[in-house]
């Protein structure tokens, strides 16, 4: 049973305490209000969201719904397909976009199969011209799927102008000029869309003494800025909250769920939270989802902004060139090389890093 949203101050909706508010946008993404200031209020209740849960939803959002939902029936079909066509855009080691089945998430299997596509920069030229290579590689599609490939461009297109809108009302929130961090993103930005989907989990896996096998995703933060993303009506995405305890984030029809990026967290030195997030397999009903992890330019230096930092808040973060973060983090994504890079690895005080807790142990020891 779910209960009814309660209004808080700010014109946000918490369902309950813990989950995440869920926000009436007044049409912030639509392409009509591209050069309005974000509305007050809704900055204001991102700001808060953010800040604390690291989650939200937006209602009345302004995006396009017939590019959303070409997209969404382009991605069941996709994934419907044998699996053979579908390992013909397989991702590799030098190539991280594509299909994959195969992602780990801190070195353990995720249940799901997953498609990603990223910016390209010279539409007017081939998928395979030298010049639409990007940090992530080209773009690669099945073959025969032309409908699949132009209604998921269709949709990234979308997502991108939505993420620039968003990125200002995140500015706003933190009492920013709007466009300050558009030179981080304009031009050379790295976001990609991912079309996730997870097959039923094995009804034997909890019994053979596996729960791990019950997960879609594995418990992780978001590496980039922010993240957009679809859910479809299945319930599985759950977000940790201060208190320790795991949420669901509901589906809700029509909205979208955004949440914060570790960059987000770094840039405002630890005022907006980077959340940690997982997916439940399910055993009665497959899942789509389709987040949008907006992304900056490969040669963005991310460090704690000056307004940010005085001598209460010393910087929390040291320097973190985007370009090799993200690569790193792709080495994790896609074999196991070790542990995972974190933006934790860049913590002035050290928390959290490899180094400091070797230290530490032999401290105590
Ligand atoms: O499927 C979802 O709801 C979220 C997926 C996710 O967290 C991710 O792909 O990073
Ligand atoms: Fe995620």
């Amino acid at each position: 049973m779910t209960t009814d949203p309660q209004p808080s101050g700010n014109g946000a909706h918490h369902a309950s305490p813990g989950e995440p508010p869920v926000i009436d946008a007044q049409q912030l993404l639509a392409p009509a209000n591209a050069s309005a200031p974000p509305p007050p209020e809704v900055a204001s209740a991102i700001a808060d969201a953010a800040s604390t849960i690291g989650f939200f939803q937006l209602t009345n959002h302004g995006m396009d719904a017939a590019v959303l939902q070409r997209m969404t029936r382009a991605m069941h079909s996709f994934f419907d397909l044998d699996l053979e066509t579908k390992l013909q855009a397989r991702r590799s080691e030098t190539n991280a976009m594509g299909y994959a089945h195969d992602e780990l998430t801190k070195q353990t299997l995720d249940l799901k199969e997953v498609f990603d596509v990223s910016r390209v920069p010279h539409p007017e030229l081939p998928d395979t011209d030298p010049l639409n290579k990007t940090i992530e590689g080209f773009n690669l599609w099945p073959p025969g799927q032309d409908e699949f490939r132009a209604a998921v461009l269709a949709y990234y297109r979308e997502v991108e102008r939505c993420s620039f809108q968003l990125l200002e009302a995140f500015c706003a929130g933190l009492g920013m000029e709007r466009t300050a961090l558009h030179h981080l993103f304009e031009g050379q930005h790295t976001g990609f869309l991912r079309l996730n989907h997870y097959p039923l989990a094995h009804p034997l896996a909890q019994q053979a003494g596996k729960p791990q096998e019950l997960m879609g995703v594995h418990h992780h933060t978001d590496a980039g800025f922010l993240t957009i993303l679809v859910q479809d009506e299945v319930a599985g995405l759950e977000a940790l909250a201060a208190d320790g305890t795991w949420h669901l984030v509901r589906p809700i029809d029509g909205a979208l769920t955004i949440n914060v990026g570790d960059l987000a967290q770094v840039l405002s030195n630890d005022r907006f939270k980077a959340p940690l997030h997982r997916v439940r397999a399910s055993r009665e009903r497959r899942r789509y989802s389709a987040p949008f992890f907006f992304n900056p330019r490969p040669d963005a230096d991310i460090a704690p902004l000056p307004q940010f930092v005085d001598d209460m808040h010393p910087p929390v973060y040291r320097p973190i060139n985007w370009g090799q973060f993200r690569s790193k983090r792709y080495e994790g994504d896609y074999a196991d090389k070790g542990e995972e890079v974190q933006i934790s690895h860049y913590r002035l005080d050290r928390i959290g890093s490899k180094e400091q807790r070797q230290q530490q142990q032999q401290v105590a020891t």
